[in-house]
């Protein structure tokens, strides 16, 4: 059952909620939470300091990681939405990252709260597109597009 304080990771099965990005089972990674909010999709998430770059700014490879792991949720949260399914329903919907482009267009500051917002692009067959930005104080500093595809059953065979 989805209550309106879920986040779209709360539903993940224990065998997909051990990912560094998103799963709520590993201690040490970003355990990212992410919700609907109308149709985009929102996570906030706030750096560390072990999470430097240049110094004062965040590194590029977690800004890359949360805007994956968001939208692959998105991605799985968009299907269960579009066929009108509850996120805990069978059979589940699982996906894995097919390309992750990502443009870094400023600097992300390190000690500010970032909000990830997510927009379902496409839905076809077994893959969804979704475009996420990067805000730091309403400020957009990176964009990405994620092809997300539904993990197939010979997944790492
Ligand atoms: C509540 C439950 C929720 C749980 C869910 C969330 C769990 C989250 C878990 C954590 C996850 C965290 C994230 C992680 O870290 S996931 C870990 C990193 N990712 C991987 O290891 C994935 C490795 N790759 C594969 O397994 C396969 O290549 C996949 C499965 C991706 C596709 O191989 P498959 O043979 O199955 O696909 P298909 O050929 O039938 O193509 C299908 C469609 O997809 C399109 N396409 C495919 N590849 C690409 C590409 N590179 N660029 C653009 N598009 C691509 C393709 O054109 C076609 O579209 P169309 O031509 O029909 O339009």
């Amino acid at each position: 059952m989805t209550t309106s304080d879920d986040a779209f990771q709360d539903h993940y099965p224990e065998n997909v909620a051990q990912c560094y990005g998103c799963g709520r089972l590993n201690e040490h990674g970003h355990r990212i939470r992410t919700c609907w909010d109308g149709d985009e999709t929102v996570t906030r998430f706030r750096p560390e300091p072990y999470h430097t770059s240049v110094p004062g700014f965040a590194y590029g490879g977690l800004i890359a990681s949360l805007i994956d792991c968001h939208s692959t949720g998105s991605a799985a949260a968009a299907m269960y939405r579009q066929a009108g399914r509850d996120m805990d329903s069978q059979p589940p919907f699982r996906f894995v990252t097919g390309s992750l482009h990502v443009d870094f267009l400023k600097p992300t500051p390190l000690e500010c709260e970032l909000e990830l917002r997510g927009q379902i692009k496409e839905i076809k067959g077994r893959k969804v597109v979704v475009t996420t930005s990067v805000l730091a104080d309403g400020v957009v500093t990176a964009r990405g597009e994620v092809v997300a595809v539904q993990m197939p059953d010979s997944f790492g065979s």
